[in-house]
C-alpha cells in the first residue's frame, strides 16, 4: 500500500482480568490508507467497540501490534497521539454545558499552552471548521440545547479542529434518522476527500456503509475481512454476517430483505 496511516499486525484484541485473558477477536492484519473513509461493521458484541478502542490507546492490546504514521502506537506520549488521532465517542457528552465553539475549541488543546488560551489562528481553525460541518449558525448554542444529529456534528467539527491526520468514530449515526445517517456518512466522505483525511468508524448502517465508504472491515467471531465494497459483497460475507432465519442478503441491490 502507497500510503498507509494505520498500520495493524498480527492484532489480538480483548480484556485481561485479574489474569485471565478474554480475546475477543485475533489474528487482524490490515492497512488504512490515507484519504479514506473506512466503516467497521459486524453482529453486536463482535468487537467493534474493542477494536476502536485498542486503536485509539484507550485499552492496551492482547498482542501484535499498531502503527500510526510509522510509529508504535504504545510508544506515543498523550500529546503526540492527540495531534494524530482525535476521537469521537458517543458518550463523549460530559461538556454539554459549553458552548458549540467552546466544544470545538477543546479540539485544539494538543496545541494551546496550559491556560488554554486560543490565537488567531486556533479561533481561525474553529471556524473553518464549524464551517465544513454545517454549523456556523449554531457556534453560540449551548451544546445540551442542541438535536442529537446537530450534536454529532459538532463532535465531529471538534475532531476537524484537532487537525489529525486520522479520525475514529464510534457509531456515529446511533439515533439520528434515516436522511440524517446518510448526511454525517456523506459529510465524513466529503471531510476524507477534501482535507485527506483518514476517517474509521464503527456502524450498523452496513448498506449506507457499501454505498458511502471506500472500504470495510467485516468482523465476525472467527474471522475479519477487509475490502472494497464490491469485493467484499463478492466474497458473500454480508451473507454469512447474521443469522438467516429472518433476514437475507441481496447481492444485486447490495441490501438486507426480511424473508416473507
Ligand atoms: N470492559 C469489558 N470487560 C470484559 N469484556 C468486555 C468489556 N467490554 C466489552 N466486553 C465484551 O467484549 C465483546 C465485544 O464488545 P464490543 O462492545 O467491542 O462489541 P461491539 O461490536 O462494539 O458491539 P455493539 O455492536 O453491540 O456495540 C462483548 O462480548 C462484550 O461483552
Amino acid at each position: 500500500m502507497k500510503n498507509p496511516i494505520l498500520q495493524i499486525q498480527d492484532l489480538s484484541i480483548g480484556y485481561k482480568e485479574s489474569g485471565n485473558e478474554t480475546v475477543i477477536s485475533r489474528e487482524i492484519n490490515v492497512d488504512f490508507e490515507k484519504g479514506k473513509l473506512i466503516a467497521i461493521v459486524g453482529a453486536n458484541g463482535v468487537g467493534k467497540s474493542t477494536l476502536l478502542r485498542t486503536l485509539s490507546n484507550l485499552q492496551p492490546v492482547l498482542s501484535g501490534s499498531i502503527k500510526i504514521d510509522d510509529q508504535p502506537l504504545d510508544l506515543l506520549k498523550p500529546v503526540e497521539l492527540a495531534a494524530k488521532l482525535s476521537l469521537v465517542l458517543t458518550e463523549q457528552i460530559a461538556s454539554k454545558n459549553l458552548t458549540v465553539s467552546e466544544i470545538v475549541g477543546l479540539g485544539r488543546q494538543p496545541y494551546t499552552n496550559w491556560l488554554g488560551k486560543l490565537s488567531p489562528k486556533d479561533k481561525e481553525l474553529i471556524e473553518q471548521s464549524l464551517a465544513a460541518t454545517h454549523t456556523l449558525e449554531l457556534a453560540d448554542r449551548k451544546c445540551h440545547q442542541l438535536s442529537d444529529g446537530q450534536f454529532q456534528k459538532v463532535m465531529i467539527a471538534r475532531a476537524l479542529a484537532q487537525e489529525t491526520p486520522l479520525i475514529i468514530l464510534d457509531e456515529p449515526t446511533t439515533h439520528l434518522d434515516m436522511y440524517h445517517k446518510a448526511y454525517i456518512l456523506n459529510l465524513l466522505k466529503n471531510l476524507c476527500v477534501e482535507f485527506d483525511k483518514t476517517i474509521i468508524f464503527s456502524t450498523h448502517e452496513i448498506e449506507l456503509a457499501l454505498q458511502l465508504s471506500d472500504n470495510l472491515l467485516v468482523m465476525q467471531s472467527d474471522k475479519v475481512q477487509f475490502g472494497t465494497p464490491n469485493s467484499l459483497i463478492e466474497t458473500g460475507v454480508f451473507e454469512s454476517l447474521f443469522p438467516n432465519d429472518l433476514i437475507v442478503f441481496d447481492k444485486k441491490t447490495a441490501s438486507f430483505k426480511v424473508k416473507k
